[in-house]
């Protein structure tokens, strides 16, 4: 087994195993993309299974948020930091893991603590070797060499009133801010980088899904090309050591063959 060291001291072992099938999921904060993720799995019937078994996982870029300095982590408590700018993020983190999951490596991944703007000392997620794998975050395609690591982008459409409104709760409740923290980060940080380096991405993305998780003809026709995928995986060993180029071939980039699915599941030209 040949292993090599995360820069968080993690170790990601070799198995040797499967080549996934890469999908990235980008869109604005709260559009949507963990519960589109989550829908994913949950019709695949991967939800309830056990994570060394699972053949559909889901990962969050926010696990590759870099260690902020003391200094930093001063401004992020008095909501100053900004969160939502590509070099909040490590990219060479994130590259060496998506290389080494696409390698068919176990790979260690830590869990992001919003609360605390830092990874968990304590809890790491193991991601075994699958067919599928999700990449979920607000700038997944920001980064070339991380882009090009997809077989499959997606990105998530939803307007912004009902982004911010969506946010406002869920960072009440679930990552420890008080409203005006919230408002006042979104004002300052969170919609200027959307406009600056969140949306411009959406122009790579093969397929736009209006409306997140409501869009459910979106979400059917993911999940029967992802379960084709599985009914055709490689199945012998040299099948699974063609590069992910051949086993999994790029869809065509041209812009004229990207499309956005509504929710009549007419696929449509993005504007
Ligand atoms: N279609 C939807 N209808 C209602 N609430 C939703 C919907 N999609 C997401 N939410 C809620 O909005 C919040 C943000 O959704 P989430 O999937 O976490 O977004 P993201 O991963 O893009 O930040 C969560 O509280 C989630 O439960
Ligand atoms: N310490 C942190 C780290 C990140 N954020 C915000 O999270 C957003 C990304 O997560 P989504 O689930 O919303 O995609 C991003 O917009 C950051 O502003 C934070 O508030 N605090």
């Amino acid at each position: 087994m040949s292993d090599c060291r995360l820069s968080n001291g993690k170790i990601n072992g070799s198995e040797g195993g499967k080549t996934p099938f890469l999908i990235g999921v980008a869109g604005g904060t709260a559009s949507g993309k963990s519960t589109v993720c989550k829908r994913i799995m949950e019709k695949l019937g991967q939800a309830e299974i056990d994570n060394r078994q699972r053949q559909v996982v889901c990962i969050s870029q926010d696990s590759f948020y870099r260690e902020l300095t003391p200094s930093e982590i001063a401004k992020a408590e008095k909501g100053q930091f900004n969160f939502d700018h590509p070099d909040a993020f490590n990219e060479k983190l994130i590259k060496d893991a998506l290389m080494d999951i696409l390698a068919g490596k176990i790979v260690q991944i830590p869990i992001y603590d919003y609360k605390n703007h830092a990874l968990k000392k304590d809890e790491i997620l193991t991601i075994y070797p699958a067919d599928v794998v999700l990449f979920e975050g607000i700038l997944v395609f920001y980064f070339p060499e991380v882009r090009k690591l997809f077989h499959m982008k997606l990105f998530v459409d939803t307007d912004s009133d009902t982004r911010l409104a969506r946010r406002v709760p869920r960072d009440i409740k679930e990552r420890g801010r008080d409203l005006d923290q919230v408002l006042n980060q979104y004002m300052n940080f969170v919609k200027p980088a959307f406009e600056e380096f969140c949306f411009p991405t959406k122009k790579f993305a093969d397929v736009i899904i209006p409306r997140g998780a409501d869009n459910h003809v979106a979400i059917d026709l993911i999940v029967q090309h992802i379960r084709e995928l599985l009914t055709n995986k490689p199945r012998t060993s040299e099948e699974r050591t063609l590069p992910p180029a051949k086993l999994h071939p790029q869809p065509h980039q041209s812009p004229s063959k990207k499309v956005a699915i509504n929710s009549e599941g007419v696929f449509k030209r993005p504007h």
